[in-house]
C-alpha cells in the first residue's frame, strides 16, 4: 500500500478568542490535524496586533481564511489588512471568497506573498449541479490564478457528491472539495482516491454534519494510505451512524495487507446509488436496514440462499463483468450462533449430540425484515418450528406461510408461553440505540425461553438480553452476529480468508470507540 505523505488533513476552527483558537489548534494537533483553517471572521479582536500575533504563534500550518459575508462587520479596510498581514507573517494559505476576489485584491495579494499560497473559494448552495455548471465554476475560479481552488456546495443526496470525485480527477489546479450535509461524508472520505491533496475533519467535541472526525480519519479509515487503486466497499443503510462495519473492516483490511477502505453510505434511494455508482472501483457493499429486500432487485445474479430468504446483506461487483452479485451472511451467522451458544451448554451437561440443537424447537421471530426473514429461513433449514411476530401482520404472515411456520398478532407476544425451553430472536429494531430503554418482550415473559437472541448490537448488552440473563437464559448478543456476517463479507469481498482472530480481539471496542481517547490508543496498540 502506497503512503500518501503529503495528504493535508484539516479542521475548520471558529473561536471567538485568541485563546481559544490556540487551544484548538493544540487539540487539532493532537487529533491527527496537520493543517488548520483559522476563520478570522469568528474572532473578536480590537486591533489587528491580536490577529498578527495569532498567526505568528501558531503552532500548525494554516490557512488564514475571513468570509466577510460571515464576519462581524469588520470593514473591507480589515478584511484587506488580514490577508496582507497574513502573508507578510508567511501563513501557508490565504483563502479568499470568490465573490471578493477581484482582479485588483488578487494582485495586491499576489504582490504582497513570498511562499504562501492562494486559495479561492466558492460555495455552491442548492445542490446537484450538473456537471457542465461545475466545470464552468471551476474554469472560472481556475481563472483567477489561484494556487488552489475550494468548492464548498450542498448535497441533498449521496449520489450528488459523484460530480465532485469526476471534478477532482480532471482538475488542473490543486482542488479542495467539500459536500455538505451528513450525505456528503464520502467526499471527504474517498477524495484522497480521486486525488485531493486535502481532506477535512472534525475536533472530536465537535461533530459536524458530513465530516468525519479528525480521530477517525487518522485511526479507522488512515486516508494517508489512499491511493487512486485503493477498492472501496462501504455499508449501503439508512440510518447508517450505528454502524460498526468502518471500524471492523478497515482495520481488518490492513491487517491482511488488503488495499481496500470501508466507508458509511447513508443511502435513500438504492436503485438510484448503484445507477451513479458503478465503475469497478466500488467493488462490494454491505446492505443494512431498511435495503436488504429490495437490494434484490438491484443485482444482476443473487445467490439461491438469498433468493429464497428474499434479502441481500452483501453484494460484490464482479471484477470479471462488473455484474453485481448478491449474498446473504445473516442468515449462517445467527443461526449458527444460536447453535454453537446451545450446543455449548449440552456439552456442559454431558448432553452432546450431531443434531441440530434448534430441531424441533420452538422458534420465537420478533420482526420480519430483511433480518427477520434470514433468521426465519435459517431457523426452517434447522427443522425449527417458527412462529412470527411483527408490527404488521401482513409481512408476518406472508414470512410464516414461506417457511410453513405461524404468523401470531403483535399483541400477544408479551403472553406467548405454549411451553417451556423455546428460543427467542428479536431482529426488529426495538431497542436499539437511542431507544436502549425499550424491549420487545417484557421480562416476566421470558421464563419460558432457553435462549435468548438479539440481533440488535448497539448496544451490545440490550436491555432484552440483560433481562433473559437474569432469569437465567443463555443469552446470544447481535455482536456475534455481526462479526460472523462481517466474516462472510469480508471473505467475498477480499476472496480471501478473513483474520478472525483479530477482528474479534478488536469488537470488545465498539461501544467506547471514537468517544473516550483511551480507547482509541488501546485499539492502535492491538494493531
Ligand atoms: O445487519 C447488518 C448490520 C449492518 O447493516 C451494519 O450495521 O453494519 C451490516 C450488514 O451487512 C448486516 O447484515
Amino acid at each position: 500500500m502506497g503512503f500518501k505523505s503529503d495528504l493535508l488533513i484539516c479542521t475548520t476552527l471558529e473561536c471567538e478568542t485568541k485563546e481559544e483558537m490556540m487551544a484548538s489548534m493544540e487539540k487539532a494537533k493532537q487529533e491527527g490535524a496537520n493543517l488548520v483553517e483559522l476563520c478570522i471572521h469568528s474572532l473578536s479582536f480590537s486591533h489587528i496586533s491580536e490577529v498578527e500575533e495569532l498567526i505568528s504563534h501558531r503552532s500548525l500550518p494554516s490557512i488564514v481564511s475571513f468570509s466577510r459575508s460571515k464576519g462581524k462587520l469588520q470593514s473591507k479596510k480589515t478584511w484587506l489588512q488580514v490577508l496582507k498581514l497574513a502573508l507578510e507573517v508567511g501563513v501557508e494559505f490565504v483563502e479568499i471568497d470568490f465573490e471578493e476576489a477581484t482582479d485588483d485584491v488578487i494582485a495586491e495579494l499576489m504582490n504582497k506573498r513570498s511562499n504562501s499560497k492562494i486559495i479561492i473559494s466558492s460555495y455552491l448552495n442548492g445542490g446537484n449541479p450538473c456537471k457542465e455548471k461545475l466545470g464552468n465554476l471551476i474554469i472560472q475560479l481556475q481563472f483567477t490564478g489561484a494556487d488552489a481552488i475550494k468548492l464548498d456546495m450542498d448535497v441533498a443526496y449521496i449520489t450528488d457528491v459523484a460530480p465532485i470525485f469526476h471534478i477532482l480527477t480532471h482538475c488542473q489546479v490543486p482542488l479542495i472539495t467539500k459536500a455538505v450535509g451528513d450525505r456528503g461524508l464520502i467526499s471527504q472520505l474517498l477524495g484522497p482516491k480521486y486525488g485531493a491533496f486535502a481532506v477535512w475533519g472534525s475536533l472530536s467535541h465537535k461533530s459536524v454534519p458530513g465530516l468525519p472526525s479528525l480521530l477517525s480519519i487518522k485511526q479507522v479509515y488512515k486516508l494517508e494510505y489512499m491511493t487512486p487503486d485503493t477498492k472501496v466497499f462501504g455499508v449501503v443503510s439508512n440510518p447508517v451512524g450505528h454502524s460498526k462495519g468502518p471500524l471492523l473492516h478497515n482495520p481488518a483490511f490492513r491487517h491482511t495487507g488488503y488495499d481496500g477502505i470501508y466507508v458509511p453510505l447513508l443511502v435513500d434511494n438504492i436503485k438510484e446509488f448503484f445507477r451513479v455508482y458503478s465503475c469497478s472501483d466500488f467493488a462490494g457493499f454491505s446492505v443494512g436496514i431498511p435495503h436488504k429486500e429490495a437490494a434484490l432487485g438491484c443485482c444482476d445474479e443473487v445467490h439461491p440462499l438469498a433468493k429464497c430468504i428474499g434479502a441481500v446483506n452483501t453484494i460484490i461487483r464482479r471484477p470479471r463483468d462488473g455484474k453485481l452479485i448478491g449474498y446473504n451472511t445473516d442468515c449462517e451467522a445467527c443461526i449458527s450462533a444460536i447453535e454453537d451458544a446451545l450446543r455449548e451448554r449440552r456439552i456442559t451437561n454431558g448432553q452432546a449430540s450431531h443434531a441440530s440443537p434448534i430441531a424441533g424447537k420452538l422458534f420465537v421471530l420478533v420482526g420480519a425484515g430483511g433480518a427477520g426473514r434470514a433468521i426465519a429461513f435459517g431457523a426452517k433449514s434447522r427443522g425449527a418450528r417458527v412462529v412470527i411476530f411483527n408490527r404488521n401482520f401482513e409481512r408476518a404472515k406472508a414470512l410464516a406461510s414461506a417457511v410453513s411456520g405461524e404468523a401470531l398478532p403483535y399483541e400477544y407476544l408479551n403472553t406467548y408461553r405454549p411451553e417451556k425451553g423455546m428460543i427467542l430472536a428479536n431482529a426488529s429494531a426495538v431497542g436499539m440505540q437511542p431507544k436502549i430503554d425499550q424491549t420487545p418482550v417484557c421480562k416476566e415473559s421470558l421464563g419460558s425461553y432457553e435462549l435468548v437472541f438479539d440481533a440488535v448490537y448497539t448496544p451490545r448488552n440490550t436491555r432484552l438480553l440483560q433481562e433473559a440473563a437474569e432469569i437465567g437464559a443463555i443469552v446470544v448478543s447481535g455482536v456475534e452476529m455481526f462479526i460472523r456476517q462481517a466474516l462472510g463479507q469480508f471473505k467475498l469481498f477480499t476472496g480471501g480468508l478473513a483474520p478472525e482472530e483479530f477482528m474479534r480481539k478488536i469488537s470488545p471496542k465498539f461501544n467506547s470507540f471514537l468517544i473516550n481517547d483511551n480507547e482509541i490508543r488501546t485499539q492502535l496498540e492491538l494493531r
